[in-house]
C-alpha cells in the first residue's frame, strides 16, 4: 500500500541521515563546512519550491532587517535578501516541515558526535530569496559573540543555477587559512558550517531569484550562557526563538 512504500521510504531516509551524519561530522571536524547534495530527491526538493513559492507571491517576504550604522543615513548597503520564518506548522508547507524534521534527523545523529557542543534546540526555519537585481549579502559572522548559535545549516532550492550568468555566489573564507569555499546555491543541496568566527562568509550579486531554507542549531551551554548575559536586554535579534529539535517518529511517521 501506500502507507508501506511511505514507511519503507522514511526508514531508507532514516538508515541514510545514519551514514550521512557520520560524513557531517568528519567534514565538519576537519573543514567546518560540509556539502550534501541531491538531499531529498528531486520530487520533494519541488514540493518544498513550490510552498517556498506561494510564501513569496503571498508577500510575506520582508526585507532582512538592515544593520543602521550609527545615524539611519550611514545606512550602508547589508544585505538584499527578502525573509520570512516559519517553524513548518503553518497551512500548505507540509513539505518545508519534512525538511526541517530532516534537517533535525541529521543533526540528532551528529549531536552526540560533535562532543564539543551538546545541541538540543534550533532556531525557527528562516525562508530567504535574493530577489536578483544585483542584490548580495556582504562579508559578516553569523554569530559573532558566542549568542548560542553553533552550526548554521543552509537547503538551497534553485534549479539550472549558473553561477557565471546569475552569480549568486556563497564565499565562505576559513579563519586561519587562505582557502576560500565556493558554494554554488543549487537545487537540493544542503550545507552545514560553523555560525561562529570561523566562518566569514558573503553571498555576491545574484542576478536571477535565489532561494534558501536556513536553521541555525543552539549548542545549549552557550545559549544559556548567552540567555544569561542579554537577561532582561530588549534586544530583539538576541530573542530569536528556540524551539526544540522534532525528534524522530515525532514527525517523519
Ligand atoms: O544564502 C546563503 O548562501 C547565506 C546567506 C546568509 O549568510 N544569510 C544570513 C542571514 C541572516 C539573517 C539574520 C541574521 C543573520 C544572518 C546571517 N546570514
Ligand atoms: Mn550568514
Amino acid at each position: 500500500t501506500a502507507l508501506q512504500t511511505r514507511e519503507q521510504y522514511l526508514s531508507i531516509l532514516r538508515s541514510r541521515f545514519k551514514v550521512l551524519a557520520q560524513y557531517v561530522v568528519d567534514c565538519l571536524t576537519k573543514y567546518g563546512i560540509c556539502v550534501i547534495d541531491k538531499f531529498l530527491g528531486e520530487v520533494t526538493g519541488h514540493e518544498i519550491l513550490k510552498e517556498v513559492l506561494q510564501l513569496s507571491s503571498a508577500g510575506v517576504m520582508r526585507q532582512g532587517q538592515l544593520v543602521h550604522g550609527p545615524s539611519s543615513s550611514s545606512n550602508k548597503y547589508i544585505r538584499g535578501d527578502m525573509i520570512t520564518w516559519v517553524d513548518g506548522t503553518e497551512p500548505r508547507s507540509e513539505n518545508i516541515h519534512f525538511l526541517i524534521s530532516c534537517m533535525d534527523a541529521v543533526m540528532l545523529q551528529c549531536a552526540d558526535k560533535l562532543e564539543m557542543y551538546r545541541i538540543n534546540e534550533r532556531t525557527k526555519a528562516m525562508v530567504a530569496c535574493y530577489p536578483g537585481r544585483k542584490t548580495r549579502y556582504v562579508r559578516h559572522v553569523d554569530n559573532p559573540n558566542g549568542d548560542g548559535r553553533c552550526i548554521t545549516c543552509i537547503y538551497y532550492l534553485n534549479e539550472n543555477w549558473d553561477v557565471r550568468q546569475h552569480g549568486g555566489l556563497l564565499r565562505i573564507y576559513p579563519e586561519g587559512s587562505d582557502r576560500v569555499a565556493s558554494i554554488e546555491p543549487k537545487f537540493d543541496r544542503l550545507l552545514f558550517f560553523w555560525s561562529d568566527r570561523r566562518n566569514p562568509h558573503e553571498v555576491e550579486q545574484s542576478f536571477r531569484e535565489r532561494y534558501a531554507i536556513t536553521v541555525w542549531y543552539y549548542d545549549a551551554e552557550e545559549r544559556a550562557q548567552a540567555l544569561k548575559r542579554f537577561k532582561g536586554s530588549t534586544d530583539s535579534s538576541m530573542k530569536p526563538h528556540a524551539v526544540p529539535l522534532i525528534k524522530e517518529g515525532q514527525d517523519l511517521q
